[in-house]
C-alpha cells in the first residue's frame, strides 16, 4: 500500500474543518452524465444489498439501459442556470454556515462541501481540507435521519478515502441528528410561516425518502427515527392526530418500501373529500429532484386526479436563516472544547 502526501500544510495555521456532506448529483443532465451517475450509486453495496453478481447483471443488463433516459428528463425539469438545485443549495448551505461558525467560535474554522455520488468528491473534499491544515474534521451528512444507506454509506466512503493517508485529521462523525431541538424547531419555524402566509390547509404531509422495508427488518433504524421527527414537528405545531400524516416517497424497483407510500395515501386523501393538502420533505435538507419534481409536480397531479382542490410544497430549508441558525447549533454540540 502507498501512503499519499503531502502531509497537512504545516506552513498554515492549523483549523478545524467542517465537511458537510449530501448524496450527489449528475454532472449535467445528458444522459451520459446520469447514467455515470446512476451507476455510482446503484453500485454501492449499501444501496442495493441484492448479490453482487446478480446485482452487476440487473444494473448494467436492464437499469443502466432503461433509467439513465427517464432520470435525465426529469433532471431538465429542474435543472437551474446555477446547475443542480441538490448542489448549489449544499454549497450555499456551506457557505453561510462557515459565516456563522466564524461569528460564533473564536477559533479557525472551515466549512467544505461534498457528495458521496459524483462531483466534488469525498476524496476533493478531504483533500481541501488537507490543504489547509483542518487538524480536525467534523463530519457533516446531511441526512437528519440515520441508515445505512446514506450515512453509513458515507462513512465507509470517507474511511476508503483515509486509508491512503499517513497523517490522518482528529476525526468526528455526526451520524444523525432527527430528534435535533434546533432541527425540529426550524422544521416547525418553516411550516407556520408558510402558513402565516397561505393559511393554514385541512391536511399536512410530511413525506420523508423510502428504503426497502427488508432494510428496515434487518435493523435499519430509519423508519423509526423518520416517524421521531414526524412526531415531533407536529407536536411542535400543535396538530391534532387528523391534521397531519407521514408516508414514504421516491421507491425504485418492485420490492416493498417503507409504507404507507407517499402517491397512495394522496390519492387516497383525495378519494376521502380532503381539499387541501400541504406537503413538507423533513428527510430533505435541500430542494432536489425528489422534492421539487416528485412531490412539487408529479404528486400534486395524483391529489387533485383524485379530488383534491389545492396542494402545496412547503420548500425544504435550504439555506435560510432559521436553517443556518439549526445547523450552527448542532456542530456547536459535537465541536471540540478550544484548546
Ligand atoms: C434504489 C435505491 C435507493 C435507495 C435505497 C435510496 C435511499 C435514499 N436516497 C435519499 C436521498 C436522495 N435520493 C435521491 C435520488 C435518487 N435515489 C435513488 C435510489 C435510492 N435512494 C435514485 C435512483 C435516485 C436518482 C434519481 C432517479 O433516477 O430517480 C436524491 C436526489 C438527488 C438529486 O440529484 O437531486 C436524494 C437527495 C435518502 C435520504 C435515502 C435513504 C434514506
Ligand atoms: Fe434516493
Ligand atoms: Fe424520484
Amino acid at each position: 500500500m502507498q501512503f499519499s502526501g503531502p502531509e497537512p500544510d504545516n506552513t498554515k495555521p492549523a483549523c478545524t474543518g467542517i465537511l458537510l456532506t449530501n448524496l450527489g448529483t449528475p454532472d449535467s443532465t445528458s444522459t451520459g452524465d446520469v447514467r455515470r451517475y446512476l451507476k455510482q450509486f446503484l453500485s454501492d453495496p449499501r444501496v442495493i444489498e441484492t448479490p453482487r453478481l446478480l446485482w452487476w447483471l440487473i444494473l448494467h443488463g436492464v437499469i443502466l439501459r432503461i433509467r439513465p433516459p427517464r432520470s435525465a428528463k426529469a433532471y431538465r425539469k429542474i435543472w437551474t442556470a446555477q446547475g443542480s438545485p441538490l448542489l448549489y443549495h449544499t454549497k450555499h448551505i456551506a457557505e453561510k454556515l462557515e459565516l456563522s461558525l466564524q461569528t460564533e467560535i473564536g477559533t479557525p474554522i472551515t466549512v467544505v462541501t461534498a457528495m458521496r455520488y459524483g462531483q466534488p468528491s469525498i476524496a476533493e473534499g478531504l483533500e481541501t481540507l488537507r490543504r489547509r491544515n483542518a487538524r480536525r474534521v467534523l463530519v457533516l451528512p446531511l441526512y437528519p435521519q440515520y441508515s445505512a444507506t446514506t450515512v453509513a454509506s458515507t462513512f465507509d466512503e470517507i474511511s476508503r478515502v483515509l486509508q491512503e493517508w499517513r497523517w490522518l485529521p482528529e476525526l468526528r462523525f455526526i451520524n444523525h441528528y432527527h430528534d435535533d431541538p434546533a432541527y425540529i424547531a426550524a422544521m416547525a419555524r418553516s411550516i407556520s410561516a408558510y402558513w402565516r402566509e397561505k393559511g393554514q390547509p385541512d391536511r399536512l404531509l410530511l413525506s420523508f425518502h423510502g428504503i426497502p422495508q427488508s432494510y428496515e427488518d434487518k435493523g435499519d433504524p430509519y423508519g423509526r427515527e423518520c416517524n421521531t421527527t414526524a412526531r415531533l414537528i407536529a407536536q411542535t405545531l400543535g396538530l391534532a392526530d387528523e391534521q397531519w400524516g407521514i408516508s414514504f416517497q421516491s421507491r425504485v424497483g418492485n420490492q416493498v418500501w417503507l409504507k404507507p407510500y407517499t402517491d397512495e395515501t394522496l390519492r387516497q386523501w383525495g378519494v376521502e373529500g380532503i381539499k387541501r393538502v400541504d406537503v413538507a420533505c423533513p428527510g430533505f435538507p435541500a430542494d432536489c429532484l425528489e422534492t421539487i419534481e416528485e412531490i412539487g409536480e408529479e404528486n400534486r397531479d395524483y391529489f387533485l386526479e383524485a379530488g383534491g382542490k389545492e396542494y402545496n410544497y412547503i420548500p425544504a430549508l435550504n439555506s435560510s436563516n432559521e436553517h443556518i441558525d439549526a445547523l450552527t447549533k448542532l456542530v456547536k454540540l459535537h465541536l471540540w472544547q478550544p484548546d
